[in-house]
């Protein structure tokens, strides 16, 4: 058992936020300071680590994440103390912050990682849900188990995720554009994955790498049910303890654990409405009395309603909103002087420092204010998440010892590893030919069912790439972008099958 902080004097390497940004820079501070107390302040009492980490190319990596109790990482380092509580001021000036379980901390370098939360369509309307951490998923399940129809709003990654996972009820999909995925794709590789979600699912061959979430509430535990800790094991079952509080994101894979199943017998059935939004979310009650009930009169009987912007109205049992994420900068910062982004993050430096003396921020609670290398940007993902909080702790150890520190190789190139509608997803540098405006082209190959590849170009030079399926070549792609070699030369025949662009790299 790990004795108290102590809380009487100042604690050099404060972090706030048990998320992966909050834990890989505590463990971080902890493996270079050995005989520094680091100290880690978190509103929820479990805490997200990374294990199973792989380097799987230069800048792709793959990981697993396990909810764990907060007592593993105090295990794991010694000089590693966890606060459990919420922190509810903060006075810059004073370095020194307040819990709502009434501890004040002094610190000499603080790093706020508190993350993010759904940005939903209102929040005053009980049938519209977010999906953001382990209470929020089971409070989805609860609800989707006793549902017929439900409507998603979004069109991002928990709504592509939503869609495709969830069976036996009806899905009414409202997304602003004119494809779907449009964080993640182009109308192309949109139109490569709809067949998807019209025919039967697969059943799972492989079991889940990552952690699951279960519904079991024994609060007394704190420990994984009937598995071992062990970081290989594919069946990490972990209790959501009903804190209050908010807890950290979820991310791959969180689905796997959960029943996603509806009331209905239907297997697969996703209707899809595009270019609209939401007009005006309906209760039962002030739809049965509205006029729409005498229009709509084959609208049946549903708690609740959704009006599109293209005039369709639909009745369902819920709403969730996967309408993206505000980074929580509004909970505890007020009366100091930080300066916020458009997206409402902390803008940070080159050096994750924001604008406040001896406070730097990772992960989802901030923005990257640097100049940013020409084949990155920054996307509110798990993989940024974990690395922002390894560079920040490296940067708050930089400036204790006077040492300078360049920015991570990791911020060169955009890359992320993800999958969706049961394919794997590579995304590369400008993926979408982000900032590139009319000065690009694309290169397509597509196998119907099998793979979808696209590249973006710009000058000759690849700026960055789509890869969907089994492709194996985010390696040789990945090195095409880092080097921004001329590939003027090679034409269409850059994606041409039967030639090994490998042969041609290596
Ligand atoms: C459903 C879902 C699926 C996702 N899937 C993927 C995916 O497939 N791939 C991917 O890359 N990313 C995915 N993401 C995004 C990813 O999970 C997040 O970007 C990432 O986890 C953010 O980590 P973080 O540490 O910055 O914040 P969080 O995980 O939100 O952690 C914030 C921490 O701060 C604590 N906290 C909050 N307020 C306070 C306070 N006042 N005092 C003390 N502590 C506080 C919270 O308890 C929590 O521990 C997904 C997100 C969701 C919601
Ligand atoms: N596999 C993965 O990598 C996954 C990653 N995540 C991450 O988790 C976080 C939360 O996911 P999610 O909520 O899907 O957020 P995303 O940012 O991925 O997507 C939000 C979507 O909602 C749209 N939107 C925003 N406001 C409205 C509105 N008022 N009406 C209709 N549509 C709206 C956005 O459109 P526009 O862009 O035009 O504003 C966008 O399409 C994100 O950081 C995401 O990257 C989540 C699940 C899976």
């Amino acid at each position: 058992m790990a004795s108290p902080p102590n809380l009487e004097k100042p604690t050099k390497f404060v972090v706030v936020g048990g998320g992966i940004a909050g834990v890989t820079c505590a463990e971080q501070l902890a493996c270079q300071f050995p005989s520094e107390e680091i100290l880690l302040i978190t509103a929820a009492p479990l805490i997200k680590t990374v294990t199973n980490f792989k380097q799987v190319s230069k800048t792709l990596e793959d990981f697993d994440v396990e909810e764990q109790p907060s007592s593993v990482l105090e295990d794991k380092y010694p000089n590693l103390r966890v606060l459990l509580s919420a922190v509810k001021s903060l006075q810059t000036k004073e370095h020194s912050l307040q819990t709502e379980g009434g501890q004040t901390v002094q610190y000499e370098k603080l790093c706020l990682c508190s993350g993010a939360r759904p940005k939903l369509l209102t929040r005053d309307n009980p049938h519209v849900l977010g999906i953001r951490d382990t209470d929020s998923a089971q409070e989805f399940q609860r609800r989707l188990c006793k549902a017929k129809r439900i409507a998603v709003v979004g069109n991002g990654g928990i709504a592509l995720e939503l869609v495709y996972e969830v069976e036996g009820c009806e899905v009414i999909w409202a997304v602003k554009d004119k494809a779907i995925g449009n964080t993640f794709f182009d109308a192309g590789a949109a139109q490569f994955l709809i067949p998807s979600l019209e025919k039967e699912k697969p059943k799972k061959s492989l079991p889940c790498k990552r952690a699951r979430y279960t519904t079991e509430t024994d609060s007394s535990s704190h420990s994984p049910k009937g598995s071992s800790m062990s970081t290989h094991s594919y069946t990490h079952i972990i209790g959501s303890l009903d804190s209050g509080e908010p807890g950290s994101a979820l991310g791959p894979d969180w689905h796997e654990g959960i029943n996603l199943r509806g009331a209905d017998k239907v297997s697969h059935r996703v209707h899809v409405e595009y270019q609209c939004e939401i007009q005006h979310i309906y209760s039962q009650e002030e739809f049965l009395l509205s006029p729409l009930r005498s229009q709509k009169p084959n609208a049946g009987n549903w708690p609740v309603y959704i009006q599109l912007t293209n005039g369709k109205i639909y009745g369902c049992d819920f709403v969730v909103s996967a309408t993206g994420v505000v980074p929580n900068t509004d909970v505890f910062l007020d009366g100091n002087n930080f300066e916020l982004a458009s997206d409402l993050g902390l803008r940070v430096d080159e050096h994750m420092r924001t604008s406040e003396p001896d406070v730097y921020a990772a992960g989802d609670i901030c923005t990257a204010c640097w100049e940013p290398s020409p084949l990155w940007q920054q996307m509110r993902l798990w993989t940024q998440a974990r690395q922002m909080g390894w560079y920040a702790a490296r940067c708050m150890a930089g400036d204790i010892l006077e040492e300078p520190i360049e920015l991570d190789f990791c911020f060169e190139l955009f890359s992320h590893i993800t999958k969706f509608f049961n394919y794997k997803v590579v995304l590369l540098g400008k993926f979408n030919a982000q900032g590139l405006g009319q000065d690009h082209e694309l290169l397509v190959r597509c196998t119907k069912g099998q793979e979808y590849v696209k590249v973006v170009m710009s000058g000759g030079r690849m700026m960055g790439a789509v890869l969907i399926g089994e492709t194996d070549l985010e390696e040789t792609f990945e090195n095409l972008i880092l080097n921004q070699m001329d590939l003027s030369s090679f034409g269409e025949d850059l994606l041409n099958p039967s030639i090994d662009i490998e042969d041609y790299f290596d």
